[in-house]
């Protein structure tokens, strides 16, 4: 029996990981799993539990009770908290300030691995991004993407999306969050062993979508 197909996306903030893995796993017939949304998810439910995020102690307790559930279908990805829809909130400036300290404390990475290990498992085939995939989560996947992209590139589609005015205010906290995800302890954000490097600065999402499906044809053939 052949075990499941695993492409595994990783790369810094706003290299276009989302957007390109899910093209990707629609061209495919994959599911798709957003390990961002779920570290996201993560700090909305200890921030509305009102967790003191810099005390990584008080973090890790309130983490184990935390049911997170993750909706694989790249047409409509979803992700809850104890069956709370949260798929909107956790793309807030109040998230998205706190979320690199909670994905820093490493019993959180370890309960957020399990069960992207056991999604994964269940899954027929599937599309994984995030920063630690190729390296952590699946070292065994056949086939790993490091997605990088321009700082003033990611900035300028970022600030596109959100409607931000200033463009250097939004590529300063694309580097603070880099920052603190490539120099954490645990997993940190780095191209794994065997990656291959896709740089989509200068390629538009079908480009780069279609790059990325040549490297897994390349790679499953024969
Ligand atoms: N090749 C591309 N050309 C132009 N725009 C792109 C390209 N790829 C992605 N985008 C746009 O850039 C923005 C960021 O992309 P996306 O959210 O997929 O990045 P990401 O790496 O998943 O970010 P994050 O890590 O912060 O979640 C989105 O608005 C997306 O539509
Ligand atoms: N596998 C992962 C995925 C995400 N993170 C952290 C790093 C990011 O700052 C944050 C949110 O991710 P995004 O939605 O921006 O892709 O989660 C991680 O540490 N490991």
């Amino acid at each position: 029996m052949t075990s499941p197909l695993v492409v595994a996306i990783d790369g810094p903030s706003g290299s276009g990981k989302s957007s390109t893995s899910r093209g990707v796993a629609e061209r495919l017939k994959l599911a798709y799993l957003d390990t961002g949304a779920m570290y996201r998810a993560m700090t909305w439910a200890l921030l509305e539990q009102g967790v003191d995020l810099s005390d990584a102690d008080a973090v890790a307790v309130a983490a184990e009770k935390v049911t997170l559930e993750s909706g694989i279908d790249p047409q409509d990805p979803t992700i809850h908290v104890d069956g709370t829809d949260v798929a909107e909130p956790i793309r807030s400036e109040e998230v998205t300030g706190s979320v690199s300290l909670v994905a820093a404390v490493p019993r959180v990475r370890e309960i957020l691995v399990d069960l992207q290990r056991s999604t994964i498992a269940s899954s027929a085939g599937i599309v994984v991004e995030g920063r630690d995939i190729g390296s952590t989560v699946a070292p065994d996947a056949p086939v790993k993407i490091y997605l990088v992209a321009d700082p003033a590139a990611r900035a300028a589609r970022r600030a596109a999306e959100t409607g931000a005015v200033d463009a250097t205010a939004t590529q300063e906290a694309l580097a603070r969050r880099d920052e603190i995800d490539s120099t954490r302890a645990t997993s940190p954000l780095a191209k794994p062993d065997g990656a291959v490097v896709v740089d989509s600065t200068y390629l538009t999402l079908d480009e780069v979508i279609d790059a990325i499906v040549s490297i897994v044809d390349t790679a499953t053939a024969g």
